[in-house]
Parts: structure tokens; C-alpha cells; sequence
């Protein structure tokens, strides 16, 4: 059986916090490989400079090439929008019916309005999530810290966001160290958030 881990995100671009993320789960947890689900349309997310969906998924391939592990994913690129994960962990079930454990990874943040998703308690019935630690205002309540299918993994806290980085990439500040090599090159020769 593998252990499959979702990320999901609209990864406009994918960063180093995602990648470091990402590869502390597949190196400190029971996942086999970290899929990175490019999500078209988040339910909750403005799409106000969001890049097309294939050139997010071309940057996160750039990203993850050289990292057996991780995956990346078109999956929901032709489910219906807003992409709710829930329809997502359906039709992944529907396609791979045997071999395959689905899990959610998600920020302690994410965890923290996770309430909000569409059906969440059926996610949180069927699924595990892997949650790593992120600096948030509020406490978790202690039926999310001891509820058995959460699984709390000491990932690095890095507080870096996309939208950070197309703000100051604009602006003409060197942000390069916050991308993967690939990713930047890739960003800089198509001219991207300019
Ligand atoms: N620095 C980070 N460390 C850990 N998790 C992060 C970090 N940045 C984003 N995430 C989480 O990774 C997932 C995918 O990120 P996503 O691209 O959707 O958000 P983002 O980087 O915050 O982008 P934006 O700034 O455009 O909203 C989300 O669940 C988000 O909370
Ligand atoms: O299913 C839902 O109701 C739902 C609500 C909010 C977010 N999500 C998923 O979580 C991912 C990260 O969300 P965000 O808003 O932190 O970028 C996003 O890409 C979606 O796949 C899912």
C-alpha cells in the first residue's frame, strides 16, 4: 500500500517553504510520496494575479524534478471550480481504487479554519491529515491536537508566502533565494508577476 501524502495549494509560485515542507514529510513520516495538487480555483481564494494552471504546474515540475518523491499533480485541472477537496479525494479513490492511501498535509493555520471545507468531518472520518506547525494568532483546540487521525509532524516553520514574493519580484527586489533555482529561471524567462 502506498502512503500518499496531498499537498494542495494554488502554488502561484511554488516556494522553498512549500518544497522543505514537502520533503520533511516524505523523509520524517510514514508517507511513501508528497503529490502537489495544483489547485485552479481555491473556495476561499481571490483570483485576482493568479498565473495560468500550466505554467503553476510547469514551475512546481521545475521544482520537484530532482526529488524521486515528490510528485506533481494535474488532477483537478478538470474537476469542477471551486476546487473542494473533498470531490478531489473522491474522484482519487474513483481512479485508484487499490494501492493507494490517501492523506492530507496542512499547516496547523489550515487546520485551524479547517471547519470551513466543504464536509470536513467526512475528510477527517476517511482521511489522515499530516499537519505541520505555523505561527497563527489562536490556540488549536484540544480535539484537533488528540483527534486520531491527526498527525502532528516538527517541520520547519519558514514564513515565506507567494504573494510576498510576486509583490517584491515587482517591485525589482531580488527574492531568488525563496525559489528553487529552477523555478526562478524558469519565472524570470517567461517574465512572470512583472
Ligand atoms: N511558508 C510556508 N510554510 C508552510 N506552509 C505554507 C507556506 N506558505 C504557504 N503554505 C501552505 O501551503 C499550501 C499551499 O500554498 P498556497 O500556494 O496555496 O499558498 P501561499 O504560498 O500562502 O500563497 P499566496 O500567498 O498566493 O496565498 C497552503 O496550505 C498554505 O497554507
Ligand atoms: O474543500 C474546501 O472546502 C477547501 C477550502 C479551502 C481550501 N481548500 C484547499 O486547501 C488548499 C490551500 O488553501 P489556501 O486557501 O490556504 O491556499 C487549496 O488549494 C484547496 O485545495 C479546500
Amino acid at each position: 500500500m502506498k502512503q500518499v501524502g496531498l499537498y494542495f495549494g494554488t502554488f502561484n509560485p511554488i516556494h522553498i517553504g512549500h518544497l522543505v515542507i514537502a520533503n520533511h514529510m516524505v523523509e520524517f513520516s510514514d508517507l511513501d510520496e508528497v503529490w502537489f495538487v495544483v489547485t485552479p480555483k481555491s473556495p476561499f481564494k481571490v483570483k485576482k494575479t493568479l498565473l495560468d494552471n500550466n505554467h503553476r504546474f510547469q514551475m512546481v515540475y521545475e521544482a520537484v524534478k530532482d526529488f524521486p518523491k515528490l510528485i506533481p499533480s494535474k488532477i483537478e485541472f478538470d474537476l469542477p471550480q471551486p476546487n473542494y477537496t473533498i470531490n478531489t479525494l473522491i474522484h482519487l479513490e474513483e481512479k485508484y481504487p487499490e494501492g493507494y492511501r490517501f492523506s492530507l498535509i496542512m499547516g496547523e493555520d489550515n487546520l485551524q479554519s479547517f471547519h470551513k471545507w466543504k464536509n470536513y468531518e467526512l475528510i477527517l472520518e476517511r482521511h489522515q491529515l499530516y499537519v505541520y506547525p505555523r505561527i497563527t494568532k489562536s490556540e488549536t483546540p484540544d480535539n484537533l491536537r488528540e483527534h486520531p487521525n491527526i498527525h502532528w509532524i516538527d517541520a520547519p516553520i519558514m514564513e515565506i508566502s507567494s504573494t510576498f514574493i510576486r509583490k517584491q519580484h515587482k517591485a525589482g527586489k531580488n527574492i531568488r533565494a525563496m525559489l528553487p533555482d529552477t523555478v526562478w529561471k524558469y519565472m524570470d524567462e517567461m517574465n512572470f508577476y512583472k
